[in-house]
Order: C-alpha cells, then structure tokens, then sequence
C-alpha cells in the first residue's frame, strides 16, 4: 500500500467505524495479559536494561543505570512525591514500630541537627520517618530500605552514619559502598554538607586515583567508596580494618549488581565485616535479583517499602497526526506550534541523527531549541535539563535516552516525532507512558502529539491506545479552526 493510500484507508475507517478497531485490538491486549508498568509521576529514570531504545535505527541511546542516577541526582532539587504509604516488615514484629514526624525526636547531637536543618530539610520525608528510628536504634537493627529515587534515602542514611561516628576514635567505622566514582562523590557531598557543623567527624573518599600508602590507618570515621578500591583499602593496603566497622551501608543495590563484578566484590567486603555491623542497604527498583542480592548482604532485615505513585494518562488528551514523511511531520509540528499557546514541549526523536536534524530545522524557524542526547556526558546534559527547567529554551529535543529524566512542571506538550517501539519494533507502552506522563502533572492538563507517518506506525498507536484503554483523536493540523476546538 503507498503512503497515500494507508493514510486514505485509515480515514475510511475512522469514519465508518470508529471503534472496531479500538476494540480489536483492545481483545488482542488481553490475550496478550497485563504488562508490567512501572508509573512515575516525578520523570525519574527508570532502569531499562531489557530494552535498547527500540526497533532499530542505529544510532539510538542506550541507557546506563550508573548514569541515569547520576543524571537524577543532578537535576533534583527536592523531594519527589509520593503519596503512597510506607510499607514496613519488622523483624520482630512484637517490638514497637516508631516513627518519627521531626528530626527533633531523633535526640540528634545538635551540631548535627544544626546541619540538618542547614540543609533546608523542615522534617523527615516519607521514608525517612520509619528508616531513620530503625537506623539509629539500640540495639543495631539491619534494614533493607526500597524506594524510588528521590525520596530521601542518601539523607538518610548520610545522617544515619554521621550519627553513628564516634569521633573521638580515629578509625574508620562507618562504610559506605556505592556503584561509581561519580556517584560515590555526590554521597560524600551529602555527608559533608551535613556534617558541616561536626568538624570532628572526618570523610574519606575511597575512590580511583585517591592514592594511599600501604600501610597506614586511616584517621577518618566514615569511609564512602566504590567496591574495587574499598576492598583493596582492606584487604592489598589495609587501611580500613574490616572488623572495626559497625555501620555498613550499601547504596543503589539494583545499580551494584548490574554493574559488572561490583556485586561479587561487595559480597567480598561484606564477609570481612563483623557479624555485629549494621547492615544497612538501598536500592531504588526491587526486582527478584536485588532482593536474593539483599538477602546475602542483610541477615535479619527490618523491610520498609515505599511503592511508586502509579502514572496517569487520565489529564492528558492524546493526538495522531498523519504525516508523510519527516518533512512534512515537521511542517505538522510546527503548525501545532504556531496555533497553540504552549509553555513548554518536549519533542521525543528515534535516533541522534533525528534529533539533530530536527533541532537544526526547527532553530532555523526561529525557535529556541535545546537538544539532548546520548554523546552528551551526563553533566552536559543536567546543564541543559537545567536551562530548559529556568524557561531559556521553549523547546527541547530529545531522544530516548532521557524519557524519564526530565521533570518540568511547565511542560504542557509532549510530542512523538517518532513513536516509542520496543526491539521488536512493537509498541512500547511503558516508555509511552514515561514520555507523555511529563505532560498533565499533578492535575494539570496536557496534550501528546504522536506523528504517524507509516501503516506501522498507526499500528502502533491502535496497540497504546487499546493498552491503556484511552482514545488517540486525529488531528489535522492544517485545519487550524478544529485543532482549536480540539485542543482546548
Ligand atoms: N527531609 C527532607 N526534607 C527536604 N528535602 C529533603 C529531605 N530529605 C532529602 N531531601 C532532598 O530531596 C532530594 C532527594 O533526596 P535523596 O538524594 O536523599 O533521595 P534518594 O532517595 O537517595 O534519591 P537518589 O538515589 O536519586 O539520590 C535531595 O535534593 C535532598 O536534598
């Protein structure tokens, strides 16, 4: 069938029969059962390790669960949302469950509280007022501690061993591993900001290019690193004596065991530890894996979960547009553009080489376009989200390598110049959902563009719209009198 006659045939039928095909395929998605979703309302990066930007292409980005946090932790600013509540599994379920609404009733030292405060933190998030009790209490109680990034867990567990740390014993006591060098430095960060006001509690790196003589012992109480060299501090140069460690903690588990050999080295350092030392362990996602991980790392857990916020497409209204080929996808964007008043969009591209073009053509209409993409390294692309974030670009161009990373409140457009499609070239519901539930954010309205440009593409629409079970209206964009009666 040529492009025309495709475009011709789905006219007919939506005219005739608006819903046969809805319902189709609507059948077809229950035989095919329920699909894992993880929902997201605050555009975190989600591990996608099981897909590779989809269908194809070439120059698609891949995704790094190290740098997809790294990337989350350098465009957040607060605390995410999360309404859901806290899931704890005692130990001992006989023993009081305490949880703690201000940081007050930690019984802190001050210097420390002072430097908690300093940080801008009024009371404890969420997580933080189970978590922090069961970190601090006595006798030590392991914890094994899941929820989504943002939530509060590094503060956590930043004031859980600057609380710990006896400073008067000048030795390493409190152990923190974390997957990467990048990520092990912005922990130390957290530390030292907020043990601004302890200057006795010392912080070593124990990171790459961080040069020790053999030998010696460290001074420092709380040591924060990566598995490799924390375990040559300990075993090769022995600067840390593993016995003397009373406070383990061991972030991003997910991010740790799908790095390569940071898993075997971390089961490495946690069988020098005492069978005393606190175990204490983090992670963002809890798939089978990370919990068998957890379990070897964490005898005896307190379990506390907090659950994602499911993602809605229930303020979004979503739109088709049939176009012919790139040339004519873009003469649609930018009629949808000219027509609307939009704050900001966010325009999702297949490949690099897309994204570029796209980018290019658009700037050479006169509009201010930022463009991310997976050659950026990951500071790179934080400055752009950033600029987009503070309004000095209207527009960002994009491919999938930050579907989720991006959490701008005043985005009000999410366009799909190309649609989301697994390897197999199938729809990808999941990043569908992550990519436009950026727009309709905490009640707000918002509108999804998809270009169609192919029989295969509008299969792909007619396959999210019967997933979700939610129309995708056409839109002829060169009818500017119905889009706004549309789009309204
Ligand atoms: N009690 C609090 N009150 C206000 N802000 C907080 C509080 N705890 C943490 N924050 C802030 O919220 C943001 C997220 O916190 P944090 O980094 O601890 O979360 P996380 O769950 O470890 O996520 P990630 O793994 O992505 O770092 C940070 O900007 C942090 O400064």
């Amino acid at each position: 069938m040529s492009e025309e006659s495709w475009a011709l045939a789905v006219d007919v039928q939506e005219a005739t029969t608006p819903c046969s095909q809805f319902e189709i395929t609507k059948k077809v998605d229950r035989l095919r059962g329920p699909r894992n979703l993880k929902g997201d309302i605050n555009g975190n990066i989600i591990p996608e390790k099981s897909r590779g930007g989809g269908g194809g292409g070439g120059d698609e980005d891949k995704i790094d669960l190290a740098e997809q946090s790294l990337l989350n932790k350098l465009i957040r600013r607060s605390l995410v949302r999360n309404r859901n509540q806290v899931e704890v599994l005692q130990r001992d379920p006989t023993s009081p469950l305490y949880s703690v609404k201000t940081f007050e009733e930690l019984r802190l030292k001050p210097e420390l509280l002072k430097g908690v405060y300093n940080m801008g933190f009024n009371r404890p998030s969420r997580i933080q007022e189970n978590a922090l009790p069961m970190m601090l209490a006595q006798p030590p109680q392991n914890l094994i501690a899941q929820s989504q990034s943002g939530t509060g867990k590094t503060a956590a567990f930043s004031l859980a061993m600057l609380s710990h740390a006896n400073p008067a014993n000048k030795w390493a006591q409190c152990l923190c591993i974390s997957p990467t060098y990048e990520l092990a430095l912005q922990i130390g960060q957290v530390i030292e900001q907020m043990g601004k006001f302890c200057p006795d509690v010392k912080l070593a790196y124990a990171i790459r290019g961080n040069r020790m003589e053999r030998g010696i012992k460290l001074q420092e109480q709380i040591v924060i690193g990566t598995p490799g060299t924390v375990l040559d501090w300990c075993t090769k140069y022995k600067l840390i004596d593993p016995k003397k460690i009373t406070m383990f903690v061991l972030d991003e588990a997910d991010v740790m065991i799908a790095t390569q050999g940071h898993r075997d080295q971390s089961i490495r350092i946690h069988r020098q530890l005492s069978k005393d030392c606190q175990m204490l362990l983090f992670s963002a996602t809890f798939e089978d894996s990370v919990w068998r991980f957890a379990e070897q790392v964490v005898p005896d857990p307190n379990i506390i979960r907090l659950k994602r916020e499911e993602e809605t497409l229930d303020t979004i209204k979503q739109f088709y547009v049939l176009c012919k080929e790139k040339e004519d996808k873009f003469t649609a964007l930018c009629n949808l553009y000219g027509s609307l008043t939009i704050a900001q969009a966010v325009i999702f591209c297949h490949t690099r080489k897309m994204a570029a073009w796209l980018t290019a053509h658009l700037t050479k209409e006169g509009h201010q376009v930022a463009l991310l993409s997976g050659e950026m390294t990951v500071e790179q692309r934080a400055a752009v989200i950033e600029r987009f974030r503070n309004g000095k670009e209207k527009v960002l161009v994009t491919t999938n390598v930050c579907s989720r990373g991006i959490d701008v409140e005043q985005v009000s457009l999410v366009v799909n110049f190309d649609l989301p499609v697994d390897m197999d070239g199938n729809a990808d519901n999941e990043t569908y959902l992550h990519r436009i539930g950026r727009t309709g954010r905490f009640g707000r309205r918002g509108f999804a563009v998809n270009m169609v440009d192919n029989k295969h593409s509008m299969d792909i629409i007619n396959q999210i719209e019967m997933h979700f079970n939610r129309r995708i209206t056409k839109l002829d964009t060169s009818n500017l009198e119905e889009m706004e009666s549309l789009i309204s």
